[in-house]
């Protein structure tokens, strides 16, 4: 089956397709990448958005994917603002030309004095067919470290340490990360919505 998919993250365009693939759907990236607004206030709002908005223009069953790292102890920040962390209204604005690490820096920062640790990456997958769609939701468990390790992935991954390992994210090969990932739990569930697996 062929899936439009609504993102301008070619990272994770890479991490849902290595899941998908399996499961016979192939995921085709628009001719051309539509600015879509994230004002949603939750990730599922954000997520259709997205999905709508691709779904209008192409007519193409859609899938979009909104996902995040949620602090606890930072009262859920990043959250839906992840992406963008490093130039919110929240602990400082933080400049640099790589957003990701721009992101870090700030979390790091923000987290200095901070014990809890705890945090958890987020995702709500929806996919759009027409007059609605279906979502589901996953989470990945885990800590903030203290330093940068790794090279492999994106975002926070450098800093997430995931339940059960004493490694971050980043230092997992892309298959571990995609066996144990939010993206991964949040997939699997929407095929089971499907009826796929
Ligand atoms: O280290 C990470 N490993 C992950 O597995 C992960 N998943 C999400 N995130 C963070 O959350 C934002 C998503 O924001 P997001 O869903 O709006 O996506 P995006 O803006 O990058 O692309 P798009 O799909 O919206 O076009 C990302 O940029 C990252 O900062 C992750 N960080
Ligand atoms: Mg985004």
């Amino acid at each position: 089956m062929k899936i439009l998919v609504a993102t301008s993250n070619r990272k994770k365009l890479r991490e849902l397709m290595d899941i998908l693939s399996p499961y016979g759907f192939e995921l085709e990236l628009p001719e051309e990448t539509l600015e879509v607004e994230e004002t949603g206030t939750t990730f599922l709002e954000n997520a259709y958005l997205k999905a709508r908005a691709y779904y209008q223009r192409y007519r193409l069953p859609t899938l979009a994917e909104d996902s995040g790292l949620v602090v606890p102890s930072l009262g859920g920040y990043p959250g839906i603002y992840s992406s963008r962390f490093h130039s919110i209204d929240f602990g400082g604005v933080e400049h640099g030309k790589d957003p990701d690490r721009a992101n870090i820096k700030k979390l790091l920062r923000l987290m200095e004095n901070v014990e809890d640790r705890r945090a958890y990456y987020y995702a709500c997958v929806v996919l759009y067919i027409g007059d609605g769609g279906v979502f589901a939701e996953g989470r990945c468990e885990g800590a903030i470290s203290r330093e940068e390790k790794g090279s492999y992935g994106f975002g926070y991954d450098p800093v997430f340490i995931p339940e059960g390992y004493n490694k971050t994210m980043a230092e997992l090969p892309p298959e571990e990360k995609n066996r144990i990932s939010h993206r991964r739990r949040a997939l699997t569930r929407l095929l089971e919505v499907l009826r796929w697996k």
